[in-house]
């Protein structure tokens, strides 16, 4: 049996983008007369994908999330977020962790519900692109997580049995069950969910126990026999 793959969320697990997003988030609501929110308002907004945030924003400014404006607001926070990674920052340990898994011989993807515009010019940003066989974004498939297509489609991809998922949240959680796959969840993103009240197969808070855990995971142990 071959190591399986491994597929990361990015938003809150490999990534805290939050800084960013809030940037873009308020330049867009100053651009359209609103107050700006604060950074963990904003935070608590991201997962889900830049159509669900820019309805949150809406909602917090008190403003119709369903009307045209939604519509224009998407587009104006696409246009600004496409590049913004100045405020961005890897987690500790991520680059080590992934080099690691990747010499073991894991495939590695990403499956996020960041547009892939902002998600391929992140992970250029910090020099991760080529580690990456499969990026997934939140406008790559007609669906974005929870569906499980996405999470499915980047396993496919990758062509092993087995898949490990990695991600930081609710949403990501209800991914890796509905696809029918292991969840591995890092604490230190943008959960709201008390981690024994979310669903997983292992919590982990520091990227360098991560090779470790996936190396005595119950399928990769078998795999080496
Ligand atoms: O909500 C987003 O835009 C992205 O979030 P994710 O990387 O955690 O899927
Ligand atoms: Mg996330």
């Amino acid at each position: 049996m071959s190591l399986p793959s491994i597929v990361f969320d990015l938003d809150g697990t490999l990534i805290d983008s939050a800084p960013d997003i809030h940037a873009a988030s308020n330049a867009v609501l100053a651009e359209h007369g609103f107050a700006p929110l604060t950074l963990p308002q904003v935070r608590s907004f991201v997962g889900k994908g830049v159509p669900h945030l820019v309805h949150r924003l809406l909602e917090a400014s008190e403003a119709d999330p369903h009307g045209p404006l939604h519509t224009r607001m998407v587009a104006d926070f696409t246009a600004r977020y496409e590049e913004a990674v100045t405020l961005t920052a890897l987690y500790p340990g991520v680059r080590g962790a992934l080099e690691a898994l990747a010499l073991a011989g894991h495939p590695l993807g990403i499956c996020t519900n960041k547009p892939i515009a902002p998600t391929m010019a992140v992970l250029r940003h910090f020099a991760l692109d080529t580690l990456f066989d499969v990026v997934i974004g939140g406008d790559s498939l007609p669906v974005r997580k929870p569906d499980p297509q996405p999470l499915l489609k980047a396993h496919q991809v990758l062509g092993r049995v087995r898949m490990l998922y990695v991600g930081d949240s609710e949403v990501d959680a209800e991914t890796a069950a509905a696809a029918g796959q292991p969840f591995l969840l890092y604490t230190e993103g943008y959960r709201k969910t008390p981690v024994v009240e979310l669903p997983h197969a292992i919590a982990f808070s520091d990227y360098a126990m991560l090779p470790g855990i996936v190396s005595h995971f119950p399928w990769v142990t078998a795999a080496a026999d």
